[in-house]
């Protein structure tokens, strides 16, 4: 939260009040044990339980203090016990917050049943409870409302964290190798922070009342030590011989309890509490299917038989089904399909970052001739780190927003090469120049929302740069920019290529853009690989699919007058997939041998489909009807 939002909280009627309230309690606490503290200790037999008069305020007590007096003084008591107990509920619900996060997910799910059940008990039930347990007094009852509090601050934490985990900059931060622990405090607790601050001011209302509560029961604060709720509770007795005895404690209790409601209520309205969506498809990776060539010699990326599934109680269902993909040294590589095609899914799980409900399996998975599979050592994780630059689809969400953006570059060379911070910052400045940023020095010292969506992508293409990519994934890394950046950042990606020698996988729904850009597609459908073959073999295509998929471009040569051509059909789901070629029902030339599953068989050379009719004429030009699409 910035100084401007935090000016505009103060600014609005209910948080200046707010504001106004909590000052004055501060004050209060600080100043009024140093100069009324004797003074309300003091007794007089003289003047034994009065009622207010000019001399005492609001009378006096069974020992004839003054209870005004005693009302300011235990301001710092009331609000010292509050802060406590609200300090560890925040402490304790962070811990099991962050929980799920740091322990695997059996482990994590176990987390997460506990908070749940604990928030089903009554917070001043477990608070009674655990006073009991603690033992009378003070010291018991902070931490009895501190811990009652905790499980209701942990499912919050949970449950923000959950939401930001899938944002693309925690996958870029994983990708990098950042550790458990840092990429929590640095990267997800930032970022969730707000909710946070907001709820334990919030907290820290209720636990005023919770403590009052207390003391009033005689659990909490012992004499001679006295707090607003032990107030309330002596003056209570004498009730109808003089009200304000008991109302100006009540009273005390309610104002500081409405002042930090109000005030987290204030900043919750200023920064909005917002829930940004989650980003779906966190976007990366590659995916070159079992074809063309079966020599990997050269190969950056082989993965054969890769199969993503997930498991639920109707059965387990294979979004990825025998994905095979290898990319060499310095090529280009396209992967089209439509959206459910599996396509991201495959790059994530090469990547080592598909979800964590997921299961990967493969008969072969090498990144520059390491093997992946079965492997979690960091010596993996530095190879993924400073060699596979990942480009997400949404700029919005591709870097940490509480963080620099030249020092979320530097991490990675920090963490892999043990670069100092300047080190690691210079050479964030370099690449940033190098991918077209200008001022990179003051942009470096810039966060993520002070750059346009097309710097972030530029951004993002320097952070691959900052060790020697062999292979840049980029997932649909223009669908959400804008044409004429779209151009400027894909020219970029062929620059560096150019310039690195990096191999580039383009992950992409739209055929157009990868044939302008590849030397190589990929065209996937319902999770496997139907056709693998040159660009310049498009005009060639053999799969109704990849056929359909060229009819729907349109082109100068198109009709205007015409509706665009579309594919009729939607791919199937991946639970309900027909058994044989997932196109069929779909495509015009399907007959009884579709029933079958085809495999993936050379057609021409570096052209491979996975059809019992692959088409063998050249295509019409595009705009007009397709084997497999419907005009
Ligand atoms: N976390 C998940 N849990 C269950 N199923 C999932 C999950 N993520 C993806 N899937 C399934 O995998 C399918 C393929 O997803 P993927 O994101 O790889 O598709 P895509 O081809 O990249 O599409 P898009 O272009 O829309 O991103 C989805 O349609 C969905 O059915």
């Amino acid at each position: 939260m910035g100084r401007r939002q935090w000016l505009n909280a103060l600014r609005s009627p209910v948080g200046a009040v707010a504001a106004a309230l909590l000052s004055l309690l501060a004050v209060l606490a600080v100043v009024a044990p140093i100069i009324w503290g004797d003074a309300a200790d003091e007794t007089n037999p003289a003047a034994l339980s009065q009622g207010p008069s000019s001399e005492y305020l609001l009378g006096t007590d069974g020992l004839g203090r003054d209870i005004a007096l005693r009302v300011l003084v235990a301001t710092r008591t009331s609000l010292g016990l509050a802060l406590a107990s609200t300090a560890i509920a925040v402490s304790i619900g962070l811990v099991l917050g962050v929980l799920p996060a740091v322990l695997g997910r059996r482990a994590g799910r176990l987390a997460v049943a506990f908070v749940n059940l604990a928030v089903a008990f009554p917070a001043l039930l477990l608070a009674l409870f655990f006073a009991v347990i603690f033992g009378i007094g003070a010291k018991g009852a902070v931490l009895a409302i501190g811990i009652a509090g905790a499980p209701a601050f942990g499912r919050l934490v949970q449950t923000n964290i959950a939401a930001v985990a899938g944002r693309d900059y925690v996958s870029a931060a994983r990708i990098a190798g950042v550790g458990r622990l840092r990429l929590i405090f640095r990267h997800l607790l930032p970022n969730v922070g707000e909710p946070l601050v907001v709820n334990a001011a919030l907290m820290a209302g209720g636990a005023l009342l919770a403590f009052a509560g207390l003391s009033f029961l005689g659990l909490g604060v012992q004499a001679p030590a006295y707090d607003w709720g032990r107030l309330l509770g002596e003056g209570l007795d004498r009730i109808y011989l003089n009200a304000a005895a008991s109302l100006a404690p009540g009273v005390a209790v309610v104002v500081a309890g409405l002042a930090f409601t109000l005030f987290g209520e204030s900043i919750a309205k200023v920064v909005g509490l917002r829930t940004e969506p989650a980003r779906a498809g966190a976007g990366k990776m590659p995916a070159v299917p079992g074809a063309v060539d079966e020599d990997t010699g050269d190969a950056v990326l082989v993965a054969k038989g890769l199969r993503v599934g997930f498991s639920s109680a109707s059965g387990s269902t294979y979004p990825v089904d025998g994905v095979d993909l290898t990319v060499h040294r310095g090529e280009t590589v396209g992967i089209v399909g439509e959206s459910g095609s599996g396509k991201s899914l495959t790059a994530l799980a090469v990547a080592r970052l598909a979800p964590e409900t997921a299961t990967v399996s493969a008969d072969r998975l090498e990144f520059s001739g390491t093997s992946l599979l079965g492997r979690s050592d960091p010596e993996v994780g530095k190879l993924l780190g400073t060699s596979l630059a990942m480009v997400f689809q949404d700029p919005m969400t591709s870097f940490n927003p509480s963080m620099r953006i030249g020092w979320q570059l530097a991490e990675v060379t920090r963490i892999h090469e043990g670069a100092a911070r300047r080190e690691g910052f210079a050479r964030a400045v370099d690449r940033l120049g190098k991918v077209r940023i200008p001022s990179p020095e003051r942009r470096a010292r810039q966060y993520p929302h002070e750059y346009s969506g097309g710097m972030r992508q530029r951004a993002m293409v320097g952070m691959g740069l900052m060790s020697s990519p062999k292979l840049i994934i980029a997932d649909e890394p223009t669908t959400a920019l804008d044409v004429t950046v779209q151009r400027q950042v894909l020219r970029l990606l062929r620059e560096v290529q150019e310039e690195t020698g990096a191999a580039v996988v383009l992950i992409s729904h739209d055929i157009a853009v990868v044939s302008q850009m590849c030397e190589r597609i990929v065209v996937m459908y319902a999770g496997r690989v139907v056709e693998e073959l040159p660009v310049s073999r498009l005009s060639a295509a053999a799969h109704p699919y990849t056929r359909a998929l060229l009819g729907a471009v349109p082109d100068m040569t198109s009709d205007r007058e015409q509706p665009l051509v579309t594919i009729s059909g939607r791919p199937p789901d991946p639970g309900a997939r027909p058994p044989g070629c997932a196109f069929a029902p779909r495509c015009e030339l399907a007959d009884d041998a579709c029933r079958r599953l085809p495999a993936l068989a050379p057609v021409s050379a570096g052209q491979r489909a996975a059809c019992w009719h692959p088409q063998l004429s050249s295509l019409e030009p595009a705009g007009g009807t397709s084997a497999g699409g419907k005009a």
